[in-house]
């Protein structure tokens, strides 16, 4: 079993007949669809819904016949398991290389608990070191939020698809991956002053969100818990 997949069987753990249970993007999220699909065809887990996070958790929960609903529908989802691309002692993360940032954070911010798979080389001591950090930005000029990310510290980058043409999210918008050159400072202030601006929509920064991570090598898997509750 690969690292990822002892993630995922773990992640499954924290999920019981009739939950509601968002569903994350990327290869990881995907290993924990799989388990779960299986489960439910077994007759392990009855009633579950799941909420995707992106047009691709959609789709594959559909393949694999998760039953969906929307967050309209069961707005407060028990636990969301996902992926991420770094995670850091307090369990704060670095989301979005997949793309999927804004749904993702908005399904987290809604479920009862955010429960993070991941293999172990997403660890890091300061946010920012391995990972770039994406930032969704409305397509409507762009460019013009580039001096002000540089001035946060952050060297911005247009994410292109493979054709070239600037990657467009399943919210119809651009991501900027900015790179900090010694990682972020101060991942809340950077955090803090993103919000403040209009045309961005969003950033991969999940501060003070995940409950759980799991992290697994090619033998273990080992389960994280926050331990401060940022209750802002
Ligand atoms: O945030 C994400 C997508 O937007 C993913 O969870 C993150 O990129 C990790 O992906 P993977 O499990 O493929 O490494």
């Amino acid at each position: 079993m690969n690292p990822k997949q002892r993630a995922a069987e773990a992640a499954m753990n924290y999920v019981e007949s009739g939950m509601v249970v968002g569903l994350g993007t990327g290869t990881t999220a995907d290993e924990f669809l799989k388990a779960l699909g299986k489960a439910i065809k077994a007759g392990k887990l009855t009633d579950i819904r799941g909420v995707p996070t992106s047009i691709q958790s959609e789709r594959r929960a559909r393949e694999l016949e998760i039953p969906l609903v929307s967050l309209v529908e069961a707005p407060h989802p028990d636990v969301t398991i996902d992926g991420a691309d770094e995670i850091d002692p307090n369990l704060d993360l670095i989301k979005g290389l997949g793309g999927a940032l804004l749904r993702e954070k908005i399904v987290a911010q809604n479920s009862a608990k955010l429960v993070i798979i991941a293999d172990a080389g997403k660890v890091v001591e300061k946010l920012g070191t391995r990972a770039m950090l994406p930032i969704e930005i409305v397509q409507f000029s762009h460019e013009a939020h580039v001096p002000f990310i540089r001035n946060l510290g952050g060297e911005p980058t247009l994410r292109r698809a493979k054709d070239g043409a600037p990657f467009v999210t399943d919210n119809g918008n651009y991501i900027y991956d900015c790179r900090f050159a010694d990682g972020i400072p101060d991942p809340h202030k950077v955090e803090q002053a993103l919000r403040t601006r209009a045309g961005i929509v969003e950033s991969g920064l999940f501060l003070s969100m995940a409950t759980i991570a799991i992290i697994s090598d090619d033998e273990h898997a080992e389960v994280c818990e926050r331990e401060y509750v940022d209750d802002e």
